[in-house]
C-alpha cells in the first residue's frame, strides 16, 4: 500500500471527484459515513454518552459536521463546537446548513472553552492534511485543553497540529487522541515512535478514492501489509530436493551467547532453507549440534570467538552477527567475508547474498572502512542504536528515516530498520513499512530470529533480494503475532517466533 503526502492526497480527492464524476460535498458525505459507520460499531448510543464534536474551519472540520448529522440521525446525542475563522471551506459550510437545529452548536472563544467533563467521548474535527504551520491562539487552546481533560478521544483523518508527513516543532499544540480514523491510504506521522501518544490506535476506512491516481503517483512510502506479500513465496514443486532453497551458512555466536545462534538457525531452517551449515566457536559446537540436529556444523579452531572464515563456494547466502562479539579476530573474519562475497566467480557472477546482525553491524560501525566493501545488496539489520553507530544520531524519527534512505542508496544495500513499523530502506531509496509484529517481539533473541528467517530467504534461489526482504520481515512479524494468540504478549520469547515461522510464511502462500 502507498503512503502520499498531504499534497498528493489533495490532488487524489480532486482526481476521484473527476474521475467518477462526483462533488467534493458528496466525497466528504462518504469520508463522514465511513467514520460515522467505524465509531458506532466501536460504540454503541449508551457507551457513548454525548459526543462533542470540536469542528475547525476547514474540509475537516466539514467531515465533523457531517459526522454530526450522521450521528444525530442514528441517534446519538451530540452537541458541536465550532473554532472561529474568517472563512470557511464551501463543503463546511454545506454541512453546517444541512446540520439539524436540534443539534446545539455553539462557537467557541477563549475564555468560554466547551466543557468536557472526564470520559466524554469527544471527535477531534479541527485540522487534518490542510494543517499549514503549528497551531496557536485559540486553536492551541482548544487543543491543550481537550488534553488535559480526562476525555475519550477519537481524531478525523489526522490528530490535530500534527502534520501528515514533517515533524513537530517540541511544545506544538497536538490532540492526544485514542483513536484516529483516516481515509484511503494510512499517513506517514501513523508509523513514527515519537508520533504514538498523538494518533493512538489508527485505522483506515476505504471512501473509494481513485485506484488509477494511487497506482500513477509515485511515493518513496510504503506500508507492506498481507496484499503487498501475497503470493511472494512461490509453492515448493513437487519434484524440489534440498538442494532446490539453497545452502546458507551462518557465523555467530561466542562464548554466553550460542543461544543468539541457535535461535537464527531454528529460524533459518523454519524459514524453509534447503541445508544450514553453522560455524561456531569451539565451546559452541557441542551446543550446536544438540539444539540444532537438522544443521550441520563446522567449529572454529578458536574456543571462545570466530577467527576463522571457512570456504565459500559451497553456499547461497550467508548471515553473520547473532551472538558473535566483537573480538579483534571476528572483525578479520567480517572484513574477509566482504571482500570474497563481493568477488564473482565462474558459478556466481552476482556477489554472494549477505546478512550482517547485531555484532557484525557493531563491527562495522566501529571500523566504518568496512562500509565501502559491503557488496551490492546485502542486507543490514540494526536496530536504531546499531544504526546510529553506523551514520550519526538523529534529531528525530524524520530525519531518522532521511539517514535511514540516504544509507541505503550510498551503500546500495537493504536496511532493516528495526521496530515497531520496521522500515526496509532499499538501494533506490524507497521505504517499506512492516504492518506485522506486537511489542512482545521486544524481547531478546527476536532479532536472530528475523536473521535467520532472511537468511533462508535469501537462500531461496527464486526470490530476488528485494521481495525475499519484505516478506521475511512480514513473516517474523506475523509469526510473533500467531505466536502471542497462545503465549501473550508478555509471556512472549524468541523461540516462540520460530516455531510460528512456518505457520506465518504458509499464511503468506495461501493468499494470491
Ligand atoms: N480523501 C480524503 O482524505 C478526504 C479528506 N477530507 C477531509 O479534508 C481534510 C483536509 O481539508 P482542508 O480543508 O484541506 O484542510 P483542514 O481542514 O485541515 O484545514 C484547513 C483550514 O485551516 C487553515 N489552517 C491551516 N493551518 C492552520 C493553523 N495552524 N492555524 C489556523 N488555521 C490553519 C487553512 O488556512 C484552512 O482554512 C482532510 O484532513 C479530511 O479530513 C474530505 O472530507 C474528503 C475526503
Ligand atoms: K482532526
Amino acid at each position: 500500500m502507498k503512503i502520499l503526502t498531504a499534497a498528493q492526497t489533495r490532488a487524489l480527492d480532486q482526481a476521484t471527484i473527476q474521475e467518477q464524476g462526483i462533488t467534493s460535498a458528496q466525497l466528504m458525505e462518504r469520508a463522514a459515513s465511513a467514520f460515522v459507520e467505524w465509531l458506532s460499531h466501536q460504540f454503541d448510543s449508551n457507551e457513548a454518552g454525548e459526543i462533542l464534536l470540536l469542528c475547525g474551519p476547514g474540509n475537516n472540520g466539514g467531515d465533523g459536521l457531517a459526522a454530526a448529522r450522521l450521528l444525530h440521525q442514528a441517534g446519538y446525542a451530540v452537541r458541536v463546537a465550532l473554532l472561529p475563522a474568517e472563512k470557511q471551506s464551501a463543503d463546511w459550510q454545506h454541512n453546517r446548513q444541512q446540520l439539524p437545529a436540534a443539534v446545539p452548536v455553539a462557537e467557541m472563544e477563549a475564555e468560554k472553552l466547551p466543557e468536557i467533563a472526564s470520559g466524554t467521548l469527544v471527535v477531534d474535527a479541527l485540522f487534518g492534511t490542510g494543517l499549514s504551520r503549528p497551531l496557536e491562539g485559540l486553536a492551541a487552546a482548544v487543543v491543550r485543553h481537550l488534553n488535559k481533560a480526562q476525555a475519550r478521544v477519537v481524531a478525523i483523518d489526522l490528530p490535530s497540529g500534527l502534520f501528515a508527513e514533517a515533524p513537530q516543532p517540541a511544545d506544538s499544540a497536538v490532540v492526544r487522541a485514542q483513536h484516529t480514523v483516516s481515509f484511503g491510504l494510512p499517513k506517514l506521522a501513523f508509523l513514527l515512535p515519537q508520533n504514538a501518544d498523538f494518533v493512538g490506535a489508527w485505522h483506515v476506512e476505504d471512501i473509494g478514492l481513485s485506484k488509477r491516481f494511487i497506482n500513477e503517483t509515485a511515493t518513496p512510502w510504503h506500508y507492506t501489509d498481507a496484499a503487498a506479500v501475497a503470493g511472494a513465496l512461490p509453492p515448493r514443486p513437487k519434484f524440489s530436493h534440498k538442494g532446490t532453497f539453497g545452502h546458507a551458512l551462518l557465523l555467530a555466536g561466542s562464548r554466553g551467547k550460542m543461544g543468539a545462534a541457535v535461535l537464527a538457525a531454528g529460524a533459518c531452517l523454519r524459514g524453509g532453507v534447503g541445508l544450514l551449515t553453522a560455524h561456531v566457536p569451539g565451546c559452541g559446537y557441542d551446543i550446536f549440534q544438540i539444539s540444532q540436529p537438522e544443521a550441520m556444523c563446522l567449529p572454529d579452531p578458536q574456543v571462545a570467538y570466530l577467527s576463522k572464515l571457512p570456504k565459500l563456494d559451497a553456499y547461497q547466502a550467508v548471515g553473520i552477527g547473532p551472538g558473535l562479539g566483537q573480538a579483534e579476530a571476528t572483525y578479520t573474519v567480517l572484513r574477509k567475508l566482504l571482500k570474497n562475497a563481493a568477488k564473482s566467480t565462474e558459478k556466481r557472477p552476482t556477489p554472494l547474498p549477505l546478512v550482517i546482525d547485531a555484532d557484525a553491524l557493531n563491527l562495522l560501525g566501529s571500523h566504518r572502512a568496512l562500509l565501502k566493501l559491503l557488496p551490492e545488496n546485502t542486507i543490514l539489520t540494526p536496530h536504531p542504536k546499531e544504526f546510529e553507530r553506523l551514520t550519526e544520531p538523529a534529531r528525530d524519527d524524520y530525519h531518522r528515516l532521511e539517514l535511514l534512505r540516504d544509507f541505503a542508496t550510498a551503500h546500495r544495500c537493504l536496511v532493516v530498520l528495526k521496530g515497531a513499523y520496521t522500515c526496509l530502506a532499499t538501494p533506490t531509496g524507497e521505504l517499506h513499512f512492516n504492518s506485522t509484529g506486537n511489542a512482545g517481539m521486544a524481547t531478546g533473541g527476536s532479532g536472530d530470529v528475523l536473521t535467520g528467517v532472511l537468511l533462508a530467504l535469501r537462500a531461496h534461489a527464486q526470490l530476488p533480494a528485494f521481495e525475499a526482504v519484505r516478506l521475511s520481515v512480514y513473516a517474523h512479524g506475523r509469526a510473533g503475532d500467531l505466536a502471542a494468540v497462545h503465549t501473550g504478549q508478555a509471556g512472549l520469547v524468541a523461540g516462540d517466533i520460530v516455531r510460528h515461522i512456518g505457520p506465518a510464511l504458509a499464511e503468506v502462500q495461501a493468499q494470491i
